[in-house]
């Protein structure tokens, strides 16, 4: 085989193995067996043995990075990483709205998001490239940790358009993938991780990417830091525009006309977060259109646009729990 073949032969080995990719992980609906992908990826990977010089960094085979890191190199943050303001109760979250009202001429509509037990992280895409992953850190320096997000699966190596922009989200471990690490390291006589969010941060801040591929990680997308000239106008939109890209946001979003409608998704969450495969502490309420954002600003280290309804720790409960029963 020449040169112009293999780089042919490649291109369709990578579409086929891409598209295997997106039915297994993002649609939950494979429509191959794991033998014919793993026969596929060796395919793909013994070509590339033969013509080095047609690897390309979004090929699948690059998923699983080389050696072991000695140390992670710090990154600056262009457009800050910011923390979130919290709500505990339903009068603080009124009160965020009469101030959030108070700002903006016309009425509100808000998004409400899940807020994901896990590791916050930062994405970094040059021309539809995925070229860096990022930790939030303080919040302006982070860890590059490109090659651990590099294993997870449901980031795309490659955006649907070529876009250059910078997102963030929460990378997690699921809960079942989270029960079967802790039974593998407490057989082998290992210290388990005391929670999910735990067992997704250390997976990503170690040094080794074979360790990072094994753990199951996932990710979901909500925001967004640098993005070009982008057109949209509210955060919606930008949710909406990430998935098409082919960027995983998480599916329970929902925007919200007023406060009362805010209200009523808290609510729900709060008795039927145990039916989700992954662990969540709260939910994110964020003033949607864009604009208003602007109008409302920061505060020192958060948006005045936007808050986190925490629910109370799980651990608060059970613990109250037992002491009502030794009374
Ligand atoms: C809203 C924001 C704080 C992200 N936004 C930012 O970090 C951010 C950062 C600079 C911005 O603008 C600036 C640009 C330059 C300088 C200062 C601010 C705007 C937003 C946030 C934080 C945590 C979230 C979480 N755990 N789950 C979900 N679902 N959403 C979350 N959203």
């Amino acid at each position: 085989m020449n040169e112009a073949e293999a780089k042919q032969k490649l291109e369709s080995l990578r579409e086929q193995l891409d598209r295997y990719n997106y039915e297994y992980h993002v649609e939950d609906k494979p429509s191959v067996s794991d033998y014919e992908y793993d026969m596929k990826m060796r395919e793909l990977i013994e070509l590339e043995g033969k013509f080095p010089e047609l690897i390309t960094p979004d090929s699948p085979s690059q998923r699983v990075g080389g050696p072991p890191l000695d140390a992670f190199v710090k990154v600056q943050h262009n457009v800050p990483m910011l923390s979130l303001g919290n709500a505990f109760n339903e009068e603080e979250l009124r009160d965020f709205d009469r101030r959030a009202r108070g700002g903006v001429e016309e009425d509100i509509e808000y998004v409400c998001e899940l807020k994901i037990d896990g590791l916050a992280v930062s994405l970094t895409y040059e021309e539809g490239l995925f070229v860096r992953g990022a930790t939030r850190g303080d919040g302006t320096t982070g860890e590059d940790i490109t090659k651990n997000l590099r294993t997870i699966r449901n980031i795309p190596l490659r955006l649907k358009e070529n876009h250059s922009l910078e997102v963030r989200g929460e990378a997690y471990m699921p809960k079942k993938s989270f029960l079967a690490l802790n039974e593998e390291k407490e057989a082998n006589g290992d210290e388990p991780f005391a929670n999910p969010r735990n067992a997704a941060a250390g997976s990503l801040r170690q040094l080794d990417p074979k360790i990072a591929a094994k753990r199951n990680l996932d990710i979901f997308l909500y925001g967004v830091g640098e993005w070009e000239d982008s057109p949209l106008e509210s955060h919606s939109e930008r949710l909406e525009k990430l998935e098409e890209l082919g960027l995983k946001t998480n599916p329970e979003w929902k925007k919200c006309k007023d406060i009362e409608e805010v209200i009523d998704y808290v609510n729900g969450w709060v008795e039927h977060r145990m039916n989700l495969d992954y662990e969540i502490d709260g939910i994110v309420i964020k003033v949607d259109r864009l604009d208003q954002q602007d109008v409302l600003g920061f505060t020192a280290k958060s948006p005045r646009w936007a808050i986190a309804y925490k629910f109370p720790a799980e651990e608060a409960i059970t613990h109250l729990k037992d002491i009502e029963l030794s009374v």
